[in-house]
Parts: C-alpha cells; structure tokens; sequence
C-alpha cells in the first residue's frame, strides 16, 4: 500500500521517552538498568533476582504463534507488540517479550523482526543491526569455542579427538550458504589437521540456546562447561570443558546475558533478548525475561516462532518444562494471505498470485488453520484466533474466517489491525484473551520427559506434525542407542523441521496426511538440556534469495537509511 508510510518511516517519527521512564512505572529503576544510550538498556542480574524476590510472578502469560506461514510471516511479532499495547489501553499493565533479530533475515527474505507498522519495537533500525552486541557475543563466544578445539587438535590432540567427530561448527550471523561446508586445515602441518566443518546461523547455535534458557550468570556458565563439541576414539563425549574454554566462553556471554529492554511506539516497556529461530532451534525468547517481566506485569505477552508446529510445541514442551510456567492463554495468528497460500498447492510460493479476493480460496486453507488449533487444544490452553488484517483483505474474505472460527470450530475469533492502528486496533483481541485467560486450563506437557526418545519424536510427529509415523534414516537410530547409553533419553526433544509446511516436505500445504516423518540425525544439546531431532533438509545455515532486503537498503549523508524493514 505505497500511501502507508515503511515501518522506518513510521518508527522514525515516532516519539520515544527515555526508557528509564519507560520501564519504572513497572517497577524497574534506573539504578537496575545499564544504559545503551536513552531508548535502549540492559537489566542488570542482580536487579532480577531483587525484583524476583520483591514481586509476587502472578502475572498472566499469553503465547501467540501462528499458522504454517508464507516465507513472509504472517505478523506475529506485529500482533505480540500490538497486544502489548492494546492491554495497556484496556487497563492491564502488561509486558511485552520478544526475541532480537538475526542480520540473516534482515539482509535475506524475512526482514528484520521489530514488528511493524504502528506495531513496532523501538529503535527498530538499532534493534534489527548491532542492537546491544548479543549476537557478535555469540558468535565470538562460539568461534572461541570452534579455535580452541582445533587448537587442541593441533597441539598434540592429549583428548585423542576424533576428527571427524566433531559436531562444534563454526557460526555466523549472517545466511552465508557457501560456508555451510568446509574444509579447514589445509596448509600443511603449520596450519593444522585439516577435516571437514562447516558454519551455522548463531541463532541456531547450541550457546544460543544455553543462553535462552540460562537463570543466572552461575548456571550459564555450568551449562557451557556440559555442552559436547565432540567424541573421542572411544566414542566418549569430550566437553567446552575438557577443552579448558568454560571461564572464556562465559566471560565472552557475561553482557549478553542480561536481558535488554526497550519500548514499543506506544510507549509499552518490551524485553527483546535471545533469538533462536524455531525451525533450526527451540524459537523463543530467554526464559530470563519472561521471568522478569511475569514478575513486573498482571500480563506478559510472548512469541513462539513460526507455526504452532514450531515455536509453540517447543514452548510447551520445553521452555514451560524448565521455566516451571504455563501459558494462560494462547492468541494463534493466521492471515488472509496464509489461508489463501494453503487452499492451494502453491510451491515455490507465488504470493502476488494471492492478491485478489477469493473467499473460496480462503475457506479450503481452512485446514491448516483447524490443525493448528487442534494442535494447541492439545496443551489444555484457550486458544483464541487473531486475524490478522492485510490491506488487500476484504470484508467477505476476513468474515469468512470469523464465521468459520465460531461456528465450525467454537473458538473466539478477533480481527486483528494492530499494525494499521496500534494497540487501538488490538483491543477486541486482547478483551477477548483476557476473557480465556481467567478461564480455567489445565495445561500439560505432550509427553513427559522420561519415556524413550523414539516416544517423544513419534508423539510430536503424529499428534502435532499429523504424520501417520516415523522413520529413522542414516545413523539416527544409533545415535539414539547412543544417546540413551550415555543417560541423555531423559531430556526433551527439539524437532528441526521445516516451516513451509505442517510436515517435513516445504511443499505440502494444508494439513497433509498419508505421510512418515524423516528423521536423519539426533544430537545432545547438553548445555540446553534437550536432544536436537534433525528431519528433512532442514539448513541451520540459509542462503540469500535471488533479491535479498539488503540490495534494497541504503543510508544518505546523514544517516538516514532507507529499505530497512
Ligand atoms: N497486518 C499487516 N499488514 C501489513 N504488513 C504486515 C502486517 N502484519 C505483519 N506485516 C509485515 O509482515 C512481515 C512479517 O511480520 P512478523 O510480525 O515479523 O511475522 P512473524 O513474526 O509471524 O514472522 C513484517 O515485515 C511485518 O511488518
Ligand atoms: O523463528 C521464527 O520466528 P518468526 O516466525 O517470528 O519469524
Ligand atoms: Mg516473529
């Protein structure tokens, strides 16, 4: 819509208060703050812990994730930020806790991930590039880990490392796909033992994780001492510990590790802390925010990435698992445009395809949606569906959605227009989750944490995934074998699947049934406390599309950018 003015635009006029102001009305003073100029700060650790100990944690926690999104996203980060703002105006002090952008997407297909419209976090242009430093840190902190491995190597190898049983690569923040496979050493014996590597994406690195679910500065350094970079001539694991890098790694994380607040451009305090993508990783926010923030607020609104398949799963099931909290309420965003996508089999997608009004189209993507809903009825949480407003959507098409909310699958249906109108546009939603909220669930966990590994996958695969069951392809089985063997079959599952699609093939839209989940790899993520699941060609490092964002960015003479988003 060229007469609606970009995300920076809109970010750019807005008026931003200093966030000491921001955040003390909720109880946070300038003395628990470090400060990052006057509309960014860090809370410092022992603050949390005073803050923990002073406030009662009864605040209300409402998840919002989605349906099986476009490549594009269907909004919700917008919606997280919007609601935010719209319990504010009802008269519900509520926080907002978000995850921090990774440059893969911004300068790739995605864009960053501050919200948008009159839906956003502020200042979105520092939010989406260096912000505080947290993701260098990680990528400094990992590649410190990467260097003194094969330092350790080439210094005489005293823990008799299997080369070619390393499972430490290397990590960028940056969708760099030439670098997913390498081969280092080369040079001769002055340079090193040559073997295969490769890079990941920081946000799906292991520290990532360990960072996200870290409760002190203490337990984030015990759990990177127990992170496994690789295995021995025995096959016996060999820690960041063994390699003497626990004092350095942490000393790398020791700033990252507080969370960062900021505000959204209607003046709601937002914690924006950790970034793991939910495809490639567990997909949320550091459990260290929504602890502070659930102490501070009667509400805090949080985002699970991608579908309920993804982000949302993996919130149950294991940041609720180590967090020992629950969600009240749970908003599940779907678009026009995503329903649209999915009454279709349209892939590659072809979203300008979708432009034009077809209620018809909208109705058979029903079936994506209804999984979805099925899937978070599973959890014993109130489930209320936002619909989120394009500008291309029309009144029948939005109605057709509404209508079949309520009457074919009897949940509250709010249309959403957060990102046109702010936290006005967000009010219905948020007087209906209020509503499922002080309704009683009885949430539980998928499966619990200590029945065989092979039950956790095949649990997720058929009851959120829809699969009819599940193979196990190249050495998954004996890493399982191996994996219980070593006493780790007691930790939860993190599935690494696709996002295109409720199943592990991105071209299957809908809810596709008459299929098997694919799975090729299972890891110990030891730090994190959870074993990764690898299914399908899921790429923990992505590439650039044909016209990434960043061909269209610039910045004049003073410093004006354009094409950020
Ligand atoms: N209602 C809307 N109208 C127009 N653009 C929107 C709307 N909601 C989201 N967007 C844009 O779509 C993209 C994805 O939104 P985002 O909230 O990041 O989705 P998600 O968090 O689900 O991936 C962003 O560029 C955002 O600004
Ligand atoms: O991990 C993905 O998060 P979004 O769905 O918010 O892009
Ligand atoms: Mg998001």
């Amino acid at each position: 819509d060229a007469s609606f003015p970009t995300d920076y635009e809109i970010a750019d006029a807005a008026e931003t208060e200093h966030i000491a102001d921001v955040v003390e009305p909720f109880g946070l003073d300038r003395e628990d703050l470090e400060l990052h100029g006057e509309d960014k700060a860090k809370v410092r650790l022992d603050a949390i812990e005073e803050t923990v100990a002073e406030h009662e944690a009864d605040g209300k926690l409402v998840l919002v994730t989605g349906m099986t999104p476009t490549p594009l996203g269907e909004g919700k980060t917008v919606t997280t930020v919007g609601l935010g703002q719209a319990f504010n105006r009802i008269g519900k002090d509520a926080l907002v806790a978000i995850r921090e952008p990774s440059l893969g997407p911004v300068f790739g297909v995605k864009g960053g991930a501050a919200g948008g419209g009159y839906s956003q976090v502020l200042p979105m242009e520092d939010i989406n590039l260096h912000f505080t430093g947290d993701l260098h840190a990680l990528t400094a902190a990992h590649n410190l880990i990467s260097t003194m491995l094969d330092n350790h190597i080439k210094q005489g190898n005293e823990l008799d490392v299997a080369v070619n049983w390393v499972n430490w690569p290397r990590a960028m923040d940056m969708n760099d796909r030439v670098l997913r496979e390498t081969v280092i050493g080369l040079g001769g014996d002055v340079t090193g033992v040559p073997r295969e590597d490769g890079f990941i994406l920081t946000a799906a690195s292991e520290l990532m994780a360990v960072l996200c679910l870290a409760d002190s500065l203490a337990d984030l350094k015990e759990r990177v001492a127990r992170i496994i970079v690789a295995y021995d001539g025995d096959g016996d694991p060999i820690t960041v510990d063994d390699i003497d890098a626990t004092g350095a790694v942490t000393i790398l994380l020791k700033d990252a590790i507080k969370p960062n607040v900021v505000q959204t451009i209607e003046g709601t305090p937002a914690f924006v802390h950790g970034g793991p993508f939910a495809n490639i990783a567990h997909g949320t926010n550091s459990l260290m925010a929504d602890r502070l923030a659930s102490h501070l607020s009667e509400y805090l609104v949080t985002e699970a990435g991608f579908g309920s398949d993804l982000g949302a799963e993996k919130f149950m099931n294991i940041v609720c698992r180590f967090g020992e909290m629950e969600p009240d309420a749970v908003t599940l965003v779907a678009s026009v445009r995503a329903l649209k996508y999915h009454g279709q089999d349209m892939w590659p997608p072809e979203l300008d395809e979708l432009e034009d009004e077809d209620v018809a189209a909208v109705e058979r993507g029903f079936e994506n949606l209804d999984k979805h809903v099925r899937n978070l009825q599973q959890f014993g949480v109130p489930v209320v569906v936002a619909i989120n407003r394009f500008p291309g959507d029309t009144d029948a098409e939005v109605q057709a959605v509404v209508d079949h909310c309520e009457e074919d699958l009897g949940v509250r249906v709010s249309e959403s227009t957060v990102f046109s109108d702010g936290g006005a546009g967000g009010e219905d939603l948020a007087e209906k989750l209020v509503d499922a909220a002080e309704s009683d669930s009885d949430f539980e966990y998928l499966y619990e944490a200590d029945v065989p590994i092979t039950e956790k996958i095949e649990t997720i695969a058929t009851e959120i995934y829809g699969a009819d069951g599940v193979e196990y392809h190249g050495d998954a089985e004996e890493d399982i074998e191996r994996l219980t063997d070593l006493g780790f079959d007691d930790m939860p599952v993190c599935m690494s699947k696709t996002f295109h699609s409720l199943s592990d093939d991105p071209s299957r839209k809908g809810a596709p049934e008459d299929w098997t989940l694919e799975v090729t790899e299972v890891y110990p993520s030891t730090g994190a406390g959870f074993l990764v699941v690898l299914t399908g060609d899921v790429l923990t490092l992505p590439g650039l599309p044909a016209e990434p964002a960043a061909a269209g960015m610039d910045i004049d003479e003073d410093g004006t950018i354009s094409g950020l988003f």
